[in-house]
């Protein structure tokens, strides 16, 4: 089914036949990369891969041609709000930002289930992952990438106690890649060592079997050391033993890929202390993949810091390397992301990254000073750190003597490590020796399978596994009668199909909106009077969710959400009509045939030039450039003068700039531009146009001009009104 942009996604006919669907491939796939440079619009870039077909570009796109070029390395978004069908919508638009791996977490615990969960109940701080979610997902994200003109990657979590199950459901329905580290599971689910490394082989095999993409979880130390910087000797140490481990079990190098994290964030010094790190990791583990992500330990409720800090780790992918650039959103430090969040960070990686494009051809990493040193450093620690492993007899003493996540900086130790006992942990006592006869009716199966000796592979002895039969999956639908999305999206079925509009940031009209408000007074004072104003503008669930003190008495930045259960109906609002510009040649025809001379000035006390040279002159695009004749008079034009001007040359009308709108001198300005022009008797026959990154057409209308035009228009829509007024006038 192919998208209409401007039609929203059918939820319901996703919804619809899943039992029937069939992923349209397996396994990961990267970005085409542009090999030679390559000019994209006015520029030429070094390290982008292929453009989108549809795409929203940054923001300032505009000023160069609406370019949007895309960096050579995947970018990821992660997107589990706990309604997978709302964050179909939220992919989509991160898709169209540039998006093309999309990773959903597992609901809250469901990494300690010890099977797979069926239907579609509600997640909370994730998505509770289930064959019913995965097919719908997939089935989107095959026409989100229909859409934009390239495969999108989606992706999720293996670790946890049921590994192996959910390795083979991703398997079976087209999953693109996912976390699965053993030692994610000793350490911070407490799940039985053994059990964990015997269920990571198994889940490996199958991953390796459908090509599937593996990121590790070492950047969980860093997430929870207290002085993460203390653990990067550790960090090479964990990505060692699961890359190795992995490789071992029969994943191709190229699709195991390291999840770095540089270790610290401002004020710490963090280009300086992060810069080796990521050197040295680079350089230990060369034939692997890198999933960079930026360090999310240190992020508070502050979007800015957050994004800063993000803005220094994207430097850091491209004064070493990435092949995979997550992002993490900027409210991360506050609440469960917002749609538009995920989007402001798609565009933090996207802007850095094509903003830093070939910056390597003038910055170089030195060879000379702090960094060797500071690398082979690390690299000697973490060399120190295996080497005490084995010496203690192996991975899992070491991780019954706390050797993990201690927060010295190893050699150092302050006996701080995360301890697990070999028979402790969930699952532990729960390996047994495969019986004789034991068989495995998977194809892909990591160890000891008793395949019956007449057949060559367990396929042949059950006709057909489900990885290669999909038809002899068993498809169970819901499970339960109100936890489910049918009865989540019954209870707006009306909403939405009045195609009402409410506030939401990340489920269907869930009524959030967020506001900043300064109060000047302390910030305990502010958060309570935020909240107050916040109730009395008639929101509800008030919580002040970032306070950030601008000084301890003058004042303090509250931003506060709540939620407001109004719905606007958008056929009831007055949009005014939307001008459309006439055509370059009509334009052009219309002067040739009947000349027009217009005054230009910027009037009262302002001296910003730019906007009107902008609009009026023909390097710009201006209205010269449809041969339109402009007597430009400068800056801090009195209005009388300008009126004057208009009268001696006989002009057609007086465009006029007002920037500055301190008092409302933009408004008086015009007003007067108006009067001044009836009491000299001309007002009938000459257009008046007022413009100013303040000025509105209602605005200007209101005060007697013709027409206003403010921010982001350009000389053709200038031009096309006044050819349009003219005909009008005549
Ligand atoms: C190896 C591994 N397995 C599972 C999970 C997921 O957590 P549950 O055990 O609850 O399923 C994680 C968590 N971190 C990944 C999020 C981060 N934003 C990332 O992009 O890496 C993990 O690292």
């Amino acid at each position: 089914m192919n998208l209409d942009k401007n039609e929203k996604l059918n939820i319901e006919e996703i919804l619809k036949d899943l039992e029937s669907y069939r992923p349209r491939r397996k396994g990961w796939t990267w970005r085409k990369k542009v090999e030679k440079p390559t000019q994209v619009g006015p520029f030429v870039y070094k390290q982008i891969s292929q453009p989108l077909k549809n795409s929203i570009g940054l923001p300032a796109s505009k000023y160069f041609g609406d370019i949007d070029p895309q960096p050579d390395c995947v970018i990821t978004s992660e997107i589990a709000s706990g309604r997978f069908e709302d964050d179909i919508r939220r992919m989509r638009m991160a898709a169209w930002h540039g998006a093309d791996h999309i990773m959903v977490i597992r609901t809250a615990g469901q990494s300690h289930y010890d099977g797979l969960i069926e239907g579609t109940p509600e997640g909370i701080g994730g998505v509770p992952i289930t064959r019913k979610q995965i097919r719908a997902t997939r089935k989107a994200l095959d026409m989100i990438e229909d859409e934009v003109g390239r495969p999108i990657n989606l992706h999720s979590y293996v670790s946890g106690v049921a590994g192996p199950d959910i390795a083979v459901l991703f398997a079976e329905e087209g999953i693109n890649g996912a976390h699965q580290d053993p030692q994610y599971n000793v350490l911070y689910r407490n799940v039985n060592m053994y059990r964990s490394f015997v269920d990571a082989a198994v889940a490996k095999k199958i991953m390796a079997s459908a090509d599937m993409l593996q990121i590790d979880g070492a950047h969980n130390a860093n997430a929870t050391a207290r002085e993460a910087w203390k653990v990067m000797p550790e960090l090479m140490v964990q990505h060692g033993i699961n890359a190795m481990f992995s490789t071992k079990v029969g994943m191709k190098k190229e699709n195991i890929s390291l999840s770095t994290v540089p270790p610290t964030a401002p004020p710490a010094p963090c280009m300086a202390l992060d810069l080796p790190y990521a050197v040295a990791l680079r350089e230990l583990f060369d034939q692997y993949k890198m999933r960079a992500q930026m360090n999310t330990k240190y992020m508070e409720s502050c979007t800015r810091e957050a994004t800063v800090s993000h803005t220094l780790n994207l430097m850091i992918s491209r004064l070493t390397s990435a092949d995979i650039q997550s992002t993490i959103t900027p409210d991360e430090g506050r609440n469960v992301p917002w749609h538009y969040n995920n989007i402001h960070a798609i565009n933090t990686a996207k802007q850095a990254l094509i903003g830093l494009d070939s910056i390597t051809d003038y910055v170089q990493l030195r060879e000379d000073g702090p960094l060797r040193d500071k690398v082979r450093e690390l690299k000697e620690r973490a060399i120190l750190f295996l080497e005490e492993i084995i010496e203690v007899g192996g991975y899992f003493k070491a991780v019954e003597e706390g050797f993990f996540v201690d927060s010295g900086y190893y050699p150092e130790r302050n006996g701080d490590g995360i301890v697990r006992k070999g028979d402790g942990g969930i699952g532990s006592g729960t390996i047994f020796q495969r019986d004789k006869d034991y068989f495995a009716p998977v194809c892909h199966h990591f160890g000891y399978n008793n395949i019956p000796s007449q057949y060559n592979s367990p396929c042949e002895a059950i006709d057909g596994c489900t990885l290669c039969k999909p038809e002899k999956i068993v498809y169970i639908d819901e499970l339960d009668e109100e936890d489910n999305v049918l009865r989540r999206m019954e209870a707006k079925k009306e909403h939405r199909e009045k195609g009402l509009l409410t506030p939401e940031v990340e489920w269907y009209a869930d009524g959030y909106v967020s506001m900043n408000i300064f109060l000047p007074t302390s910030v305990r004072v502010a958060e309570y009077a935020a909240m107050e104003i916040a109730k009395k503008m008639g929101l509800t669930d008030v919580e002040a969710i970032h306070k950030q003190s601008m000084h301890p008495a003058e004042g303090t930045l509250v931003e506060v959400k709540g939620r407001l259960e109004l719905a606007i109906d958008p056929q009831e609002l007055k949009i005014p009509q939307e001008i459309p510009s006439l055509s370059e040649e009509e334009i052009r025809e219309d002067i040739k045939k009947k000349p027009m001379k217009v005054v230009a000035a910027t009037v009262g006390e302002d001296e910003h030039s730019v906007g009107m040279r902008e609009i009026i002159d023909i390097k710009h695009g201006g209205i010269e450039k449809f041969g339109i004749q402009c007597y430009y008079l400068g800056t801090s034009v009195s209005v009388t003068k300008a009126v004057d001007a208009a009268i001696e040359i006989g002009a057609d009308a007086i465009l006029i700039s007002t920037i500055i709108t301190h008092g409302d001198i933009h408004r008086i300005n015009m007003r007067r531009l108006h009067q001044l022009c009836k009491e000299k008797g001309i007002r009938e026959k000459i257009i008046l146009v007022a413009g100013g990154t303040q000025v509105t057409n209602d605005i200007a209308v209101e005060e007697g001009m013709d027409a206003g035009f403010g921010r982001g228009t350009k000389g053709i829509h200038v031009a096309s009104f006044l050819v349009k007024k003219r005909r009008e006038l005549q």
